[in-house]
């Protein structure tokens, strides 16, 4: 099993997550997390923090020259924000006796106003700062740790955006391949076609233009998975519902699809599912089309996995339109306007590849144990060769 938690607040002075359950052995190292986490930061429409956010980070404990050493892994994640000025050091700890004015404005679709109400807290950045999405950046560091486990069972996760805003990916598309990773990256927006791509970002300026905000929908895709990861033996043990758990998990993400989910509810059973066939060359067996998205009663068929996510439009807006009150006051107002993203979905795919990752990670772990990476595989190829 693999368990791993974060800390940290958007605007403190960095973030710490810690990952326990990982065998000894597996490569890792700061640049191979500095660039994931790069990942995180690109995409069309990021606010102006991502362009100081430097996330500098220091591998803690649990690795030695470079490999881990089956002990809990901890890394931390400095915000450069906090360094850079005296800003942040006044809003998140101010000096005794001295009250930073509360913010009080509360917007609708964030977390501030339920949160405020849940932990009896009258400044709504008590919740915010932990509610940002800055929080992800820890996640995508553990992430890159579950992907560095997977890849040695010849797993692969990439993930592009098939809509932004109003602007879809034709039906039937061509998917990315794992060889073709660095073109999705390169991409504004991370997707993977190119007149598509074109209208996104023409779709994101004209948002930007008008102080408005976008969501969309990103796939992730899971390339090479071993058979078996989940069981259908109990709810909490089913690969989809894991995934869809972990996934919706992310911050403004409002639904979670596995394969065709919500086209395939208005088909009939004949048109429905995967039929399954014996491929001789390859002895195995295989399934013609992916409309399961790669699972079959919480378990893992070995064929493609598809994730899908769908990202609500940010709450927060550069031109404040939405009603909302002051809960000093209770006062009729606008929501106030902070620096925000026009639109987080290439940088969502990010995050939601890392949920993926973790989850999948973790039920290896679960099925082949092993306290060495070397032993983990052995384990893995010897249940393989059995199928
Ligand atoms: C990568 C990423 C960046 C985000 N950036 C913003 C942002 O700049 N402004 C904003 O209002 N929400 C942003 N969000 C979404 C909020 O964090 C989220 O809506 C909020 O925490 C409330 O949670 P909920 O939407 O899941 O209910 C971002 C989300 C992600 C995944
Ligand atoms: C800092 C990150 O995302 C932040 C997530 C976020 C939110 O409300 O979720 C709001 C913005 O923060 P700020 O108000 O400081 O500009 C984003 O920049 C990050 O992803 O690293």
């Amino acid at each position: 099993m693999l368990r791993y938690l974060t800390a940290g607040e958007s605007h403190g002075q960095g973030l710490v997550v810690v990952i326990e359950g990982l065998p000894a052995g597996l490569e890792i190292t700061v640049e191979q997390i500095q660039a994931e986490m790069g990942r995180r930061r690109l995409g069309f429409g990021r606010g102006p923090r991502q362009r100081f956010e430097v996330d500098e980070l220091t591998l803690i404990g649990g690795v030695r020259h470079g490999r881990t050493l089956g002990s809990p892994l901890a890394i931390e994640i400095k915000n450069t924000e906090w360094f850079r000025s005296d800003k942040w050091h006044e809003e998140m700890d101010p000096a005794p006796g001295e009250t930073k004015a509360p913010l009080t404005q509360v917007r609708p679709g964030h977390a501030d106003l339920a949160g405020m109400q849940k932990y009896g807290f009258t400044d709504a950045r008590d919740v915010l700062e932990r509610a940002s999405a800055r929080e992800t950046a820890a996640r995508v560091a553990a992430g890159t740790v579950a992907k560095a486990l997977l890849r040695p069972l010849g797993v692969e996760i990439l993930s592009h955006v098939i809509q932004m805003g109003s602007v879809r990916v034709p039906d039937g598309a061509p998917r990315p391949t794992p060889e073709q990773i660095d073109r999705v990256d390169e991409s504004q927006v991370r997707c993977f076609d190119l007149e598509a791509t074109d209208d996104m970002i023409a779709e994101i300026k004209a948002c930007a233009k008008e102080g408005d905000s976008l969501g969309g929908v990103v796939e992730v895709l899971g390339f090479g998975l071993p058979v078996g990861l989940g069981s259908h033996v109990h709810w909490d043990r089913k690969l989809d519902g894991m995934l869809a758990q972990a996934v919706m998990s992310i911050q403004a993400v409002k639904g979670v699809e596995i394969g065709d989910g919500f086209d395939v509810a208005g088909r009939r059973g004949s048109q429905a599912h995967d039929p399954i066939s014996w491929d001789s060359d390859a002895q195995k067996y295989r399934r013609e089309s992916t409309l399961a998205g790669g699972t079959e009663g919480g378990m893992s068929t070995g064929e493609l996995l598809v994730v899908r996510a769908a990202m609500k439009p940010l709450a927060t807006l550069n031109k404040p339109t939405l009603a909302t009150v002051d809960t000093a006051t209770k006062e009729a107002g606008v929501s106030f306007k902070e620096r925000t993203d026009v639109t987080a979905v290439p940088a969502m795919g990010v995050v939601a590849e890392t949920m993926v990752a973790l989850v999948l990670a973790g039920e290896a772990q679960r099925k082949f144990g092993g306290d060495s990476v070397d032993e983990f595989v052995r384990n893995a190829e010897a249940f393989a060769a059995t199928l």
